[in-house]
């Protein structure tokens, strides 16, 4: 299984959105970080074929997609942004709806809606309709529904968005159950969401494929940048505004400020051990200033 991205670009109108991104995918679990408006949705949706690319390729197993869409739509799994269900369906009418657009056998179908409803631990609630389901339910729901045609390759636009602590744990155990022998490419803005479960991070900046690598060789590319320093109440406003901040706590002799910088930024700073939130504030600096 190889998923490659041949410099795909996308203008609208006058603006380009994507720009030159390039990459090959093995099977493994990828996350794409990129703050609000990098073009992850974008990126995706072209992948899938709902949106063309201005230029650009995209091969899978080493045949151009569009010369036979329908077979790369046949491995290929989504579940979008803005995944929407009918709310009075129940999860197994709804499962059973997806199953007979995507073409599979309706005997077969049942027993596959059934083993994706129990994977994601909702077997239990299978006959209740979608529209009492927590955001939690309806997201692993989704998830259930991308998985129908038991797919290679399986897209998931910002999956853990509205999920509490306790569901995010749950869905990077259900991403790690079922990666295996799989390209898995989730988005998210959420740090910690891909930390642990993303072999490789891809970190999409304004466009642009700015670096990858496993989380640990990212966070390296900073060492050095990041450091802590005690400063007094009437320095704070200062330094919050000269500075990428990544953390402050206030203490009975003054504030502790953690600071990405790439010179020292006070005669007292220590430098400290980057973490991969340090690293998303270093790319999306003006974005952590907003
Ligand atoms: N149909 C469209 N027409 C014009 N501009 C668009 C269109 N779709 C997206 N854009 C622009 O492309 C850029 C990338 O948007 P995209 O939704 O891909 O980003 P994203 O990283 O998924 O953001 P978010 O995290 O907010 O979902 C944005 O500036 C957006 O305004």
């Amino acid at each position: 299984m190889l998923l490659e991205l041949d410099n795909i670009t996308k203008n609208y109108d006058e603006t380009t959105v994507l720009r030159n991104i390039s990459f090959r995918l093995e099977p493994g679990v990828y996350g794409l970080l990129g703050s609000n408006g990098s073009g992850k949705t974008t990126l995706f949706r072209i992948i899938c074929g709902l949106t063309k690319q201005t230029a650009g390729t995209i091969n899978y197993n080493h045949g151009d997609v569009r010369t036979n869409p329908d077979a790369f739509r046949s491995v290929l799994g989504f579940l979008p942004q803005d995944f929407s269900y009918y709310p009075d369906f129940t999860a197994m009418k709804f499962m059973l709806y997806i199953a007979a657009l995507k073409g599979i056998n309706k005997k077969f179908a049942k027993n596959r809606c059934l083993e994706l409803l129990k994977l994601v631990g909702l077997e239990d609630v299978k006959h209740k309709k979608i529209k009492k389901y927590s955001g939690g339910m309806k997201q692993r729901l989704g998830i259930a529904q991308a998985m129908i045609n038991d797919p290679e390759v399986l897209i998931l636009d910002e999956p853990t968005v509205g999920l509490d602590p306790k569901e995010r744990v749950r869905f990077r155990n259900l991403i790690s159950s079922f990666s295996e022998n799989k390209i898995v490419i989730l988005s998210t803005h959420i740090v910690s969401d891909v930390e642990y479960i993303a072999d490789e991070i891809l970190v999409l900046n304004q466009g642009k494929l700015e670096n990858r690598g496993a989380s640990s060789e990212l966070v390296n590319t900073i060492n050095g940048y990041v450091w802590e320093t005690m400063v007094e109440t009437n320095q704070l406003d200062e330094m919050l505004a000269k500075h990428i901040i990544s953390n402050q706590k206030h203490e009975d002799k003054g504030t502790v400020l953690r600071i990405i910088s790439k010179e020292k930024p006070t005669h007292t700073a220590q430098q400290v051990q980057p973490t991969l939130e340090d690293l998303y504030l270093y790319y999306f600096r003006e974005d952590a200033r907003k």
